[in-house]
């Protein structure tokens, strides 16, 4: 009998993609009696669905082998004969399925991806060990894990399901990739979506039971909120189905249901309760949820001792489900780290990050630079920081990135837990304190209310406040300090007068000791840069400068000013020492609280300089008094105020593609700093560089 050109076809479209002609036979024959030899379904998509059910018979195939090698010794014929049992199944269906040309029958598509990732869990469950994803199967349960869906073993289990997690093989370009806040991940965790299917609840749970408490452990003493929750429970009160219930399976064993009791925000992790009556077990039926979640906070107020009697379990549940997902997605809000760690910087042997120069006369980041986009970032922020120069052909200034600040030497910045009393945190609370009606302990210290608005936006009051102590320094309070040690320094260890620093307004920020989880609206500035930026290169003979490239509503966290952390004598010496002088992008003081100090520790006057080591701030150029940024300072870590985060926040609605400027502050008449003033180019009405003739910026402009 002549070949049957569409099995030609479909050997063909396989060799392709690298299988060979005895791998795809048999799966084909097998595919071709499933769809009842309809062959357009099989070669819809260039034979998708004969590549992928290749692919699966390889995972069965290699997971069958892997559970036989884990199987104890005695199970070994038995493993023997099933092998050769199938081998025979196999060869009966092969010897049925003629492959030749015959008569085709339309017939309903069967689900042939949902039949295999029935049969083969273990796979999916192996993959997403070896991913290294936080979410790890341990070993053990790997060996045990069984070959068909798991059947429910017991009577009730608490679920919290998600997605199911593998590895990607490709390298994921970091610009196309969804960002993990910024991570490099060596493997990254993606979603695996169906490809044709959309993902239900019922097949996630079938999937990955991320964690789930086995009755063994309900009965076993373990004295856990959740086994209590089950152990105390009055028996007598029974549970009918309602309509929250979902009737799960009818399987032999008894009626299994589900009842979802909280999920995260966008439902990828959930929180459910599962029932099964068993053979010889009286048939438990849930009353509803809300008597369920009602008894259950009666006995965490009685027993537990929780003081707020507006406690909900249930927004309990639903942070679970948050604070879930925030530790299986997001690996990149890790603690920061105790700065004092990083090693003092070595200027001699700095890598030039941009060394490579680019066709358009651009020098590269030579870390990567996926398609034609730089990211100066290094994906280490959780949005793409690009860079374009429309001007002319000068390249970014050499310096190294960092989304934190970091010690240089000598300054004393110090994280450590035990200095944060109950005071200077929120530990009673849990969730998101905003949605409380009265301010958390950290809010008390932002004169008694919270910053942020739902949307993450700096609050109107508190920004007008931070602005006009900005813009008007002499207006609001001035502390002046006895021994100003931004003067002692600049003038070599002589008292100069000091020029008095402005009282600013602090922003405090829930943290590590919070109770509150990590997406509490009181945390914005440590969640680093949400909209997208770029440095671009400013027309007005600025050199380079920041703009967003989205609307920016008012009060808008843009990005912190992050740099070296110095001491003022460091910066100085550094800044003498400097044959970069003119080219300094101008540090920033932590003097919020100079005026209070009596007496001042050298090492505790500091600063930030991003001129070697800083992030996307240090482009932000100069603009004398009405800028659109405004500096606040931000308490995150530290109580004592001596090192804090310098934040920079929209002052007003800012347009797509607008520079964003902030007031340095600059004394453009002191002639005496030792970093030099530049020749003000700000444009604003209000310019304070009087000095500065119209004719010279005319000039120096059309220069540029
Ligand atoms: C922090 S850096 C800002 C980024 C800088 N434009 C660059 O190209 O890297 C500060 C330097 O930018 C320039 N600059 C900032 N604001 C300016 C302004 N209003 N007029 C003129 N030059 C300005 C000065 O050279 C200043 O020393």
């Amino acid at each position: 009998m002549p070949p049957n050109p569409r099995v030609l076809q479909a050997f063909r479209a396989m060799r392709d993609l690298g299988i060979p002609e005895e791998k795809t036979k048999p799966v084909l024959k097998k595919l071709l009696k499933v769809y009842d030899k309809n062959w357009e379904l099989i070669e819809q998509e260039n034979y998708r669905v004969l590549a992928d059910a290749i692919f699966d018979s390889d995972e069965s195939e290699a997971c069958y082998s892997v559970a036989q090698q884990m199987k104890k010794p005695d199970d070994a014929e038995a493993a023997e004969k099933k092998k050769v049992e199938q081998a025979e199944r196999m060869k009966a269906i092969e010897e049925e399925t003629q492959i030749q040309e015959e008569p085709e029958k339309p017939l309903k598509r069967v689900r042939l991806r949902h039949q295999d990732s029935q049969a083969s869990p273990s796979c999916i469950n192996q993959d997403t060990n070896s991913s290294g994803s936080l979410l790890k199967v341990p070993k053990s349960e790997v060996n045990e894990l069984p070959e068909s869906q798991p059947e429910l073993q017991s009577p009730a289990e608490i679920a919290i399901t998600g997605p199911v997690l593998s590895t990607n093989p490709q390298p994921v370009s970091p610009m196309k990739r969804g960002r993990n806040n910024g991570k490099h991940a060596d493997s990254p965790i993606m979603l695996r979506k169906p490809k044709d299917e959309p993902l239900t609840d019922e097949q996630l749970r079938v999937e990955v039971p991320l964690a789930s408490i086995m009755p063994e452990s309900l009965t076993n003493g373990d004295t856990s909120t959740e086994n209590n929750m089950v152990k105390e429970h009055d028996p007598t009160k029974t549970m009918n189905l309602s309509n929250h219930i979902q009737e799960t399976s009818n399987e032999t064993n008894g009626l299994s249901a589900k009842l979802d009791i909280a999920s995260s925000s966008s439902g990828e992790i959930k929180i459910s309760l599962r029932c099964k009556s068993d053979k010889g077990n009286p048939k438990i039926s849930f009353e509803s949820e809300d008597s369920v979640l009602k008894t259950m906070e009666d006995i965490c107020l009685k027993s537990y001792k929780f003081l707020d009697t507006n406690f909900s379990l249930k927004n309990l549940m639903k942070d679970m489900c948050e604070c879930f997902l925030d530790l299986g997605s997001d690996h990149s809000r890790e603690p920061p780290v105790n700065t004092d760690a990083i090693p003092p910087t070595d200027y001699l042997n700095t890598e030039n990050d941009f060394e490579k120069t680019t066709e358009n006369g651009f020098q590269e980041n030579t870390h990567f630079i996926p398609d034609d986009i730089i990211d100066i970032a290094k994906g280490q922020e959780s949005v793409i920081i690009s860079l374009v120069n429309e001007v002319n052909t000068e390249c970014p200034p050499s310096f190294h990135y960092i989304p934190r600040n970091a010690v240089f030497q000598d300054a004393y910045v110090n994280f450590s837990l035990v200095r944060i009393t109950n005071e200077n945190c929120c530990s009673t609370c849990f969730g998101n304190c905003l949605t409380s009606s009265t301010p958390c302990p950290c809010a008390l210290q932002t004169g008694g209310e919270f910053a942020y608005t739902n949307e993450g936006t700096i609050k109107e009051d508190i920004l007008d406040g931070c602005i006009k102590t900005n813009r008007d320094p002499q207006k609001c309070h001035v502390s002046y300090c006895e021994e100003c040690p931004l003067e002692k320094s600049k003038n070599e260890g002589v008292l100069g007068t000091c020029k008095g620093h402005s009282d600013r307004s602090f922003i405090k920020e829930c943290w590590l000791k919070c109770g509150c989880n990590k997406k509490c609206g009181n945390r914005v500035v440590q969640c680093g840069i949400r909209y997208e930026l770029q440095v671009f290169m400013t027309p007005g003979g600025k050199g380079w400068g920041l703009r967003a490239l989205e609307d920016l509503p008012k009060g808008a966290f843009v990005c912190e000013f992050v740099g070296e952390v110095l001491t003022c004598n460091e910066l100085y010496n550094r800044v003498s020492q400097s044959s970069r002088k003119d080219e300094y992008a101008y540090p920033v003081f932590l003097d919020a609280e100079w005026g209070e100090e009596v007496e001042f520790k050298e090492d505790e006057a500091l600063c930030l300089d991003a001129t070697y080591y800083g992030n996307v701030a240090r482009f932000i150029n100069h603009r004398c008094f009405d800028a659109n940024l405004v500096e606040i300072p931000v308490e995150v870590e530290n109580p004592d105020r001596h090192y804090y985060h310098l934040a920079l926040f929209t002052t007003r609605e800012v347009k797509a593609l607008e520079e964003l400027t902030r007031d340095y502050g600059i004394d453009f008449d002191d002639n005496d700093d030792p970093i030099k003033a530049f020749e003000c180019l700000c444009g604003s009405p209000f310019c304070r560089n009087i000095k500065v003739s119209r004719g010279s910026r005319k000039r120096k402009c059309a220069e540029s």
